[in-house]
């Protein structure tokens, strides 16, 4: 049996450039990723079958096409391979939640694929699997800090601050990321600034904030919630939300916001967790 770990997708920076023609923005992004996320294993089976458990599965169980499913499906085109399956899914992240749950998932499908099938993961020709899946898989697939640009599949990886304490709060409200990206206002305030990786994200934006806080004002409530706890070196919202998280130098001082915003807010979702 094979096992993947969907970690959580973070953009530490998100700065829309522009609209494009094909419905799509141009984008520059700086890509994180924690140690926690979905579970994915696969193993070989007399015939194909798919399960969703664990606390967020309920929030799928009404759709056919997950993105699971999409990727073997296209992974077995691309390769010509269809020996079947069985695949379980572990759903532990919120669900339409700006940290990548289903990219992240699509891209743990098409890693723990490529293991079984004894191929890279790390390709050109599966990173381009990857994008047709959606704009975020190819940075899933790698799973590491990487600077995104294009729709978010030209990647240049980067030394990121591995092992920094994080904490993640998700208010409740789940958003379509087309929704999101609909109401951004067309305004270009300019590319991702130079830096190492923590002065480029500290510096930098979530250009789809106010648009998501339009959709979910709840998100000010919560950023407001999280920047009144000591210590964290940043606070923003990660995607199209409306998960926020903070970045720490302590796991003491992630501890004790994460206990305090349990505390306010018992209803809302938390990650104690740190970057890889
Ligand atoms: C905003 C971001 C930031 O990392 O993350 P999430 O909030 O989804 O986690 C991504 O750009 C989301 O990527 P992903 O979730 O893969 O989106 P896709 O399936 O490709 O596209 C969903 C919809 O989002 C919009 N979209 C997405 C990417 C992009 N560069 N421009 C867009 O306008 C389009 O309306 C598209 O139809
Ligand atoms: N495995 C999956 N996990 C989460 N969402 C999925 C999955 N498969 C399909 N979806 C669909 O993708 C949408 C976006 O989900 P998700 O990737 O979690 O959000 P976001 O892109 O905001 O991080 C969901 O609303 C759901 O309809």
């Amino acid at each position: 049996m094979i096992t993947e770990v969907a970690r959580a997708k973070l953009n530490l920076a998100l700065h829309i450039r522009a609209r494009r023609p094909d419905g799509y923005h141009e984008l520059e992004t700086l890509f994180a990723f924690v140690a926690d996320g979905d579970r994915l294993t696969l193993s070989a089976a007399e015939a194909d079958s798919f399960e969703i458990v664990g606390p967020f599965a309920v929030a799928l169980a009404g759709e056919s096409d997950n993105l699971v499913l999409r990727a073997l499906g296209a992974f077995r085109r691309r390769y010509g391979v269809d020996a079947p399956l069985a695949i379980r899914l572990d759903k532990r992240l919120p669900v339409a939640s700006g940290i990548g749950g289903g990219s992240a998932d699509a891209a743990a499908a098409l890693r723990a694929l490529a293991r079984h099938f004894d191929r890279a993961f790390d390709t050109p020709d599966m990173l381009q699997c990857g994008l047709e899946l959606g704009s975020d898989v190819p940075a899933c697939l790698l799973s590491r800090t990487v600077r995104g640009s294009g729709r978010g599949e030209t990647l240049v990886p980067l030394d990121g601050p591995a092992g920094m304490p994080v904490l993640l709060v998700h208010p409740g409200t789940a958003l379509s990321t087309a929704a999101v990206f609909a109401g951004w206002r067309g305004i270009d305030h300019g590319p991702l600034p130079d830096g190492s990786v923590l002065e480029v994200a500290q510096r930098g934006r979530n250009d789809l904030q106010p648009p998501a806080q339009t959709l979910a004002p709840v998100i000010g409530e919560c950023l407001d919630l999280m920047q009144r706890q000591d210590g964290a070196v940043l606070t923003r919202m990660s995607g199209s939300g409306a998960t926020c998280f903070s970045l720490y130098e302590t796991a003491a001082a992630r501890n004790t916001a994460a206990a305090a915003i349990a505390a306010a807010r018992p209803d809302w979702w938390l990650l104690e967790t740190e970057l890889v």
